[in-house]
């Protein structure tokens, strides 16, 4: 059983928590609403030369003139439903950021999972700022310093919001393990700003 081992009022730098960003009705009801009028893809990639599909479900929304280029794993763009489009002004005017995509994430259950990665693309910029919202069944997010390999995890609960920005995408990787026992579903929406 993995548990969390963070405060999370005390991550990396870069990185900072808000445990209840949206209320849990609103965040129930908006995860109904995303799982059933959202177009879910699952695009393949190639791993040591084999083609996989990956572990869970995307969805990538983003304004019309976003150099595609980033949804590399040919992922159809979708445009921003009232729901989504609303919530990124919020977060624009609160966090300053033009917020111009959105990678959406379903984890059916806890076999669904996405591996260590940052999020460095070039089109993110030097320090890109990602705001993380997390809807449904809490998972464990996990952090890893590159070069110590020191690791934290925390737990991402529903209506949370995890702010990635500074040096975090530089100086960690992050990930969501697989929770072999959860039945449970959730919702990931990481608002994006593509230069
Ligand atoms: O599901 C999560 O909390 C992480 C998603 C993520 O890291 C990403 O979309 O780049
Ligand atoms: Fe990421």
């Amino acid at each position: 059983m993995q548990q969390p081992n963070a405060n999370p009022n005390h991550l990396p730098n870069g990185f900072s928590y808000q445990a209840q960003a949206l209320s849990a009705q609103k965040s129930l009801d908006l995860f109904y609403y995303l799982e059933q009028n959202l177009h879910w893809q699952q695009p393949e990639i190639t791993v040591y030369g084999k083609r996989h599909v990956i572990p869970r479900l995307q969805c990538f929304i983003a304004d019309e003139n976003v150099n595609y280029a980033y949804s590399g794993s040919k992922l159809i763009v979708e445009p921003w439903p009232d729901v989504l489009d609303a919530m990124r002004k919020r977060l624009t005017a609160q966090l300053q950021i033009p917020f111009n995509a959105l990678l959406v994430n379903l984890y059916r259950d806890g076999h669904d999972c996405m591996g260590w990665h940052s999020d460095d693309e070039p089109e993110l910029g030097k320090q890109p700022t990602i705001a993380s919202i997390s809807l449904g069944a809490e998972r464990v997010f996990k952090i890893k310093h590159k070069h110590t390999n020191e690791q934290q995890s925390i737990v991402l609960q529903s209506g949370s919001c995890l702010v990635m920005n500074g040096t975090s995408q530089r100086d960690y990787l992050h990930s969501l393990p697989k929770q072999q026992k959860l039945k449970h579903p959730r919702i990931n929406l990481t608002f994006r700003s593509i230069m």
